[in-house]
């Protein structure tokens, strides 16, 4: 399988290379050149799959003869053995129509687990294998953060920068991230939003000549491998519904900011995962919640809510969906980007909405609906949300039909978030590797939002 640029500017190129070069060389985002086509036949024999399995199945469709399949075995065995669930993403029933999948059994409570500790344990693979110097760079608005640090922390021939936006984490998220002291780890709270973190490591990416001298890799949805391990639980979600016999299609709903786990069930459906709807839900940072409407990508303004790792405004895997929504045609996606960039927005034509509506519902969930759907499913059916988690429940609460299935991806788990559960008066009890993070000195330097001090940050670091 090869690789290609959502700008066309990059020649084709090989799984492990395009997982080093991140973002593209040219500004835009690596996809794979075709995408993989399964039948129903392939569907139904890896029905019955275990999770690890199935990761095998899927991983070595995009990853050709460029890892022997003992190596990969390997690399996904280690990887899902850190989990505290022996079926790794399960799913639950919640009511009649709706199931919620448990993204957090992971190390560090988020969904980011799944594909962070797969990409921690492919670095060190590849920094072994091919002596690569492994330097990362990640920007992270609470979850990602932890959980790359997690999954690379103390690893030889590794270093990871991790830039958050200054007390605009959860203090458990913050915690996750400053009580580690290995060092290979650095940690800069920004003065900023998470928007802010994410336009420098962008724009620290997108300067080839300072990446490459210093080997700078990225952690962040906009590695493709992300996406891929992140493909994963749709198919298994799906299978575990067809083992008790639902086999008609389902909706996912997805709790939605840089647009990078929804896109891993866009990229799902193209394979063939029989999808109905892929239900998009923000918070009231809802610029792609607009899109979907109204047909308008812009940026709003900055709202601080109580779904923090979703305070989001430029999605930086946006720009992976127009490739597909227009044809797959780079110099189009080319144009649209530096349109977006000089004009600030994007607008799309009524029969390209059309399309869009055909694969995707939307629905931006404002803050005081986000803590009623918290108490209500807890007060109903003794099932503790995360904020997070509850906009995805919201939105399908809202749009699905009836008699239909819907699957609300559970991105979190609510001990992370209890400034949000507190509110509604409801007491949970923090899982122990939570609760010992609160008697840990912390580790974090606070600097300011340019591109210069951060450069000088890391130049020191790497
Ligand atoms: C808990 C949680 N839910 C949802 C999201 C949104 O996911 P994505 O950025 O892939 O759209 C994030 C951040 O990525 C998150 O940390
Ligand atoms: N919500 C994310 C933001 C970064 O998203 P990513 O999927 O691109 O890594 C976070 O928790 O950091």
């Amino acid at each position: 399988m090869k690789y290609i640029s959502t700008r066309g500017q990059v020649s084709p190129t090989g799984f492990i290379d395009a997982i080093l070069m991140g973002l593209a060389d040219d500004g835009g985002l690596l996809v794979p050149e075709q995408i993989p086509q399964l039948s129903s036949d392939t569907l139904k024999q890896w029905q019955r799959l275990s999770y690890q399995e199935l990761a095998l199945e899927i991983f070595s469709l995009y990853i050709g003869d460029e890892i022997p399949r003992a190596d990969l075995k390997k690399l996904v065995d280690d990887s899902y053995a850190t989990f505290r669930h022996e079926d790794v993403t399960p799913v639950r029933r919640v009511n009649n129509g709706l199931h919620v999948m448990e993204l957090f059994h992971g190390p560090t409570f988020a969904f980011k687990d799944v594909a962070l500790q797969f990409l921690g344990n492919l670095y060190s693979y590849v920094s072994k294998k091919n002596n690569s110097i492994i330097h990362i760079l990640g920007a992270t608005s609470g979850d990602t953060g932890a959980s790359a640090i997690e999954g690379v922390r103390g690893k030889q021939g590794i270093r990871i920068c991790i830039l958050h936006p200054h007390q605009k984490v959860s203090k458990v998220q913050e915690l996750q991230m400053t009580t580690v002291n290995d060092s290979n780890v650095l940690n800069l709270a920004v003065e900023g939003t998470f928007d802010d973190c994410q336009r420098i490591i962008k724009e620290l990416f997108a300067d080839v000549e300072f990446k490459h001298q210093y080997h700078l890799r990225a952690i962040n949805s906009i590695n493709i491998a992300r996406i891929l391990a992140q493909t994963v639980y749709y198919f298994y979600a799906y299978f575990q519904l067809a083992n008790q016999g639902h086999t008609e299609k389902v909706n996912f709903s997805v709790p939605t900011g840089n647009f990078g786990d929804i896109f891993a069930g866009f990229l799902a459906q193209k394979m063939g995962l029989p999808i109905n709807k892929l239900i998009l839900a923000t918070n009231e940072n809802n610029i792609l919640a607009r899109f979907v409407n109204e047909g308008v990508y812009q940026p709003g303004e900055f709202k601080g809510t109580y779904s923090p790792s979703m305070d989001i405004q430029v999605a930086s895997n946006f720009e992976r969906y127009l490739f597909y929504l227009y044809g797959e045609d780079s110099g189009i996606i080319a144009t649209l980007m530096e349109q977006f960039k000089t004009e600030g927005s994007i607008t799309i034509p009524g029969d390209v909405l059309q399309r869009v509506q055909s694969t995707f519902s939307a629905y931006s969930v404002e803050n005081e609906t986000c803590l009623d759907t918290i108490s209500e499913y807890y007060e109903k059916y003794d099932y503790l949300l995360d904020p997070h988690t509850a906009c995805g429940v919201a939105a399908a609460d809202k749009l699905m039909a009836d008699g239909e299935i819907t699957v609300a991806l559970s991105t979190a788990h609510p001990a992370k978030f209890n400034e949000a559960i507190e509110l509604r008066k409801i007491e949970q009890t923090y899982p122990k590797q939570i609760q010992a993070l609160f008697n840990k000195p912390q580790f974090q330097r606070v600097v300011g939002g340019s591109n210069e001090e951060i450069k000088d940050q890391l130049v020191k670091f790497f």
